[in-house]
This record gives C-alpha cells, sequence and structure tokens, in this order.
C-alpha cells in the first residue's frame, strides 16, 4: 500500500486503566512531540473502562481509541517486557459455562466476544515497534475481569482462543464503548508477567512501564 493510501488518525484516544500507565504513556507522548492524542485514566476492569471511554467519547471527536497499559503475556507468545499489539480484542470469559465447557456469547446467539482490529495498522505498528529494537508480537488480545491464576486456566484459555497473547481487564471494555460510537480501536499491552500461576514476585511492573513508554512514541511516530 502507497503511504499516502493508507488511512490516517488525526484525534486518537488512549485509554489506561490507572494513572502510573498514564502518565508513562505521556512521556512516550512528550518525546515523539506528538499532538491530537488524548490520554484519560479509564479505571480497573470491563465494565470501568466501558463507562469511562463512552464518558470521553460522547464529548469529544476522536477517530481511533487504544486501550493500553500493562498485561500478562501468554507463555510462548509475549515474553515479559515485550509490546502486544492486538490482532483481535476478546472477552475471553464473557459466555456460559455448560457441562461440555464454555460457551463464548457467540455460540449462544447473544453478540460477539471478539472486536476486530484494522489489519495494516496493527501491522504497521508492529514492524515500527520491532524496527526500534522493542519485542513486539501480533496477536489476539483478551479481556478477563478475574486475572488468571493457574497454570490450568491459562493453558485453557489458550487451547481455546489460538494465537492468545495477552491478557488484561480493559481492553474489550475500551473497545465495545468505541464500537457503539462506530469508531475503531485497537489494544497495546507491555507485559509485566506471565498468564500463568499466582506469582507476585515475578511481576516486573517497571519494566513494563518503560516498554509502554517506548511503545508509545513509536505509537505516536506511526500516527502521525
Ligand atoms: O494479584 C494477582 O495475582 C494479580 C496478578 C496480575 C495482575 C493483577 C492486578 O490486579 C492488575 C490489574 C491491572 O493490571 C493489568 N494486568 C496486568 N497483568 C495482568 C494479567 O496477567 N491478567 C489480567 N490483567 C493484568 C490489568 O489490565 C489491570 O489493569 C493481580
Amino acid at each position: 500500500m502507497q503511504d499516502s493510501e493508507r488511512k490516517r488518525y488525526k484525534n486518537v484516544l488512549i485509554m489506561t486503566a490507572v494513572p502510573i500507565e498514564r502518565d508513562a504513556v505521556q512521556r512516550g507522548l512528550e518525546r515523539a512531540d506528538a499532538d491530537g492524542i488524548a490520554v484519560r485514566v479509564a479505571g480497573v476492569g470491563p465494565a470501568a473502562a466501558a463507562a469511562s471511554t463512552a464518558a470521553v467519547l460522547a464529548k469529544g471527536s476522536y477517530d481511533l481509541v487504544i486501550s493500553a497499559g500493562i498485561g500478562g503475556g501468554y507463555p510462548g507468545r509475549a515474553e515479559i517486557g515485550s509490546i502486544v499489539v492486538s490482532s483481535a480484542i476478546i472477552a475471553a470469559d464473557l459466555g456460559a459455562e455448560t457441562p461440555d465447557g464454555f460457551s463464548a456469547v457467540d455460540e449462544l446467539g447473544f453478540g460477539s466476544a471478539r472486536i476486530e482490529v484494522d489489519p495494516e495498522l496493527a501491522g504497521r505498528l508492529t514492524d515500527a515497534l520491532r524496527n526500534a529494537d522493542l519485542a513486539a508480537v501480533q496477536g489476539p488480545a483478551l479481556t478477563l475481569s478475574t486475572v488468571t491464576g493457574t497454570a490450568a486456566t491459562a493453558e485453557r484459555l489458550a487451547a481455546r482462543i489460538p494465537g492468545a497473547s495477552s491478557e488484561g481487564m480493559e481492553g474489550f471494555g475500551v473497545a465495545a464503548a468505541a464500537r457503539q460510537f462506530g469508531i475503531p480501536a485497537l489494544e497495546l499491552r507491555a507485559v509485566s508477567n506471565p498468564v500463568g500461576p499466582r506469582d507476585r514476585s515475578a511481576w516486573r511492573i517497571p519494566d513494563a512501564l518503560q516498554s509502554l513508554e517506548r511503545a508509545t512514541t513509536i505509537l505516536a511516530e506511526v500516527l502521525r
């Protein structure tokens, strides 16, 4: 695709869950001397994220919404410090438990637990991150209301959602609000911990925040 043909995003909203993520994103934007990109705090979890994002979108005009923050990385897909760029944003626990296992809302006929992402934008961002020597992975970004805390749950999710790369608690909420306003969404997760058995000593939050800051600088250059 010619550079002149690609879609431009001029007014972008980035939603983070907590202030330390917002500050990392702001630092990244300052380094890129970015304009036209607003950053707001959404709160933790999909419901808070959806409500906060909808409230911001109701008051402004945006052409892209991004859920950004730290997150879990699925072993073998996204290691600590790497960046996951969503290929799709998936509400991984939105469905019903049945005697035969989990049924997603899609199978139940109540809408969809999957929001697609512009593949051209996701691919271009992933390439740009890699060119800047960041470990970047493109894959499904999962949203759950409950952080995964066992190997069995991590394995079950990875088996059900091929390529599952990151886990967070806000992406689907942010993207669902954006969809309501007819705006495309993207999720960006800097990996702070492996998805699996609960081990708080394995968290690398400062490293992930640093990756998030660097990734935001590149993001701003890609969107420009
Ligand atoms: O207490 C725990 O074992 C635990 C493990 C990971 C994360 C948490 C949180 O409460 C953090 C919630 C916050 O951070 C994002 N996040 C970071 N890592 C993950 C994860 O592995 N799975 C889901 N969310 C994660 C999340 O988006 C929230 O904003 C507690």
